[in-house]
């Protein structure tokens, strides 16, 4: 089974708007921003160490790390929107940024 990051955010965000009886996500939640922000900051550096020792590290990391960036998001009343808006403003300046290096 499969489970895209948008759909990770909209669970976190169901967690916020429909707390439940042992959610890690709520208990994320009900510590607050500061507890949030120290796993964004403890997975970051796991996906380093993870990234340096073995593929399935990294994998493993990389998913801890997108599930706490999902719920700082939602914390901090950012939509996925938000985020697919200004990865979308950057698909036209990189091009750009592309074609002044050719010039070259
Ligand atoms: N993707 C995840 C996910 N990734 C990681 N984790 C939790 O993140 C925690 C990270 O482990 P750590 O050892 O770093 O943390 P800990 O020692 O358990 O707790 P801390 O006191 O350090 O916070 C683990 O408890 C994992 O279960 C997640 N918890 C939930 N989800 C998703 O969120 C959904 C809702 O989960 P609940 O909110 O628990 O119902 C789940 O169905 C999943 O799809």
């Amino acid at each position: 089974m499969q489970q895209t990051i948008e759909a990770l955010y909209k669970q976190a965000l169901e967690r916020k708007d429909n707390p439940q009886e042992g959610s890690y996500t709520n208990y994320l939640y009900d510590k607050g921003l500061d507890k949030i922000l120290k796993k964004v900051g403890e997975e970051a550096t796991e996906v380093i160490v993870g990234a340096k020792n073995t593929n399935d590290e990294l994998i493993y990391e990389t998913a801890d790390l997108f599930f706490h960036l999902m719920v700082l998001l939602v914390e901090k009343g950012v939509s996925f929107d938000d985020i697919k808006d200004e990865l979308g403003s950057r698909q036209g300046q990189q091009s750009i940024l592309h074609e002044r290096e050719n010039w070259r």
